[in-house]
């Protein structure tokens, strides 16, 4: 038995989290991060105030201790500024990712450490196998549509160590049913959208808060002008829509392949395989971190590029300066500094790193 702090976000899958340890016989209490209050005044509605009543309701039925942690500066210190910085230098943060490892297994963990818990558990689809040595391992989620450890791939050995995944061994219509047998209030409560912290604001209106326009030609691979853009922070590698510009050809569309920080040019090319910037084989990966075993010389694993996509196979070699050089066996469409890119070795999460330069 455990004592174990569940981040309860308000959300079916982390009061399905808390119910499940509490049923294994852990002693468990739940703990809402406030992480953000949008004081800000942007347009747009951020439903915490909902959520922590949600979260308050689930820890009641459960009848498990309640607290909020305020974690308001920590937030806007490691992701808030984090992302608008990554944005006002041209890449595309990702702040899911980073939440993962600097808010609920970062200083959300150390809050519960110094309160004596020992692990924090969440409703994230990810598994969790222990060693014999003690080390622990973070694996898929055993459902394959809902499977969140892409998310979980700059998490560190003592951050794995420590963490709980109860959901991660079902699929999400067990988990609903689970929170009927509870009689969770949240059982039928819509999953929550996007970036975690944002709510029903949109991405582009809460940049625009932050980040000032900027706007600059639009042109193609030749550098004839087709349009205006807004600023180059507001659109992303291989983006389909929202730049503005018609494509003159039936069945061919323009795409972002590529931004002239110098100019203030954004660079459209059609959606082919072979348009200069959008498929790549090669490219560079930072800020590396290993769940388990890092990887110390050129290893063929898979890497998967993006949230919504499939491993594909690939050759690492760490460099001397701590990155990592990366050689795809197929062309990988829009590649983007900034991005995470995980390392799985077959369902096994290794760990991940930030795309820096592709090729
Ligand atoms: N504000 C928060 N306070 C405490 N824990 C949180 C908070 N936001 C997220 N978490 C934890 O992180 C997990 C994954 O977060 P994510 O935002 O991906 O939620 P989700 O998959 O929609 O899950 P849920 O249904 O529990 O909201 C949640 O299941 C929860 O345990």
């Amino acid at each position: 038995m455990s004592k174990i702090l569940v981040g309860l976000s308000g959300g079916v899958d982390s009061a399905v989290a808390a119910a499940l340890l509490l049923e294994q016989g852990h002693e468990v209490a739940g703990g809402y991060m406030k992480n953000w209050i949008n004081e800000d005044g942007i347009a747009g509605d951020c439903p915490w105030e909902q959520d922590v009543e949600d979260a308050h309701a689930v820890a009641k039925t459960l009848g498990i201790e309640f607290r909020v942690v305020d974690l308001i500066d920590q937030y806007r210190d490691r992701i808030v500024d984090y992302m608008l910085e990554g944005y006002r230098n041209g890449i595309t943060p990702n702040p899911d990712v980073y939440c993962n490892r600097e808010m609920k297994f970062g200083v959300f963990l150390d809050y519960a450490l110094s309160q004596g818990f020992e692990a924090v558990g969440t409703g994230h689809y990810a598994r969790r196998r222990e060693r014999s040595d003690g080390s622990a391992d973070i694996l898929r989620g055993a459902d394959p549509n809902k499977d969140q450890s892409y998310f979980l791939a700059l998490m560190e050995q003592e951050q794995a160590v420590r963490a709980r995944f109860p959901c991660g061994e079902m699929l999400k219509p067990q988990v609903r049913e689970v929170a009927e047998r509870f009689n969770l209030p949240v059982a039928g409560k819509k999953d929550s959208q996007g970036i975690c912290f944002i709510g029903n604001v949109k991405m582009s209106d809460f940049l625009r808060h932050y980040v000032p326009d900027s706007p600059g030609d639009i042109v193609d691979l030749d550098g004839k002008v087709l349009g205006k853009h807004k600023g180059l922070h507001l659109y992303t590698l291989g983006q389909r829509k929202g730049h503005g510009v018609a494509s003159p050809r039936e069945g061919m569309a323009y795409v972002v392949v590529g931004k002239n920080a110098a100019e203030n040019q954004l660079v459209v090319g059609w959606d082919m395989e072979n348009t200069p910037g959008l498929y790549v084989k090669k490219c560079t990966v930072g800020t590396v971190s290993w769940v388990n075993k890092p990887i110390t010389a050129t290893r063929k694993v898979e890497a998967q590029p993006r949230y919504r996509s499939k491993s594909e196979p690939v050759t690492v070699t760490p460099t001397d300066d701590g990155k990592l050089a990366l050689e795809f066996v197929r062309p990988q469409r829009a590649v983007t500094p900034g991005q995470i890119c995980a390392f799985y070795d077959g369902g096994t999460l290794l760990g991940g790193g930030v795309f820096e330069t592709v090729e």
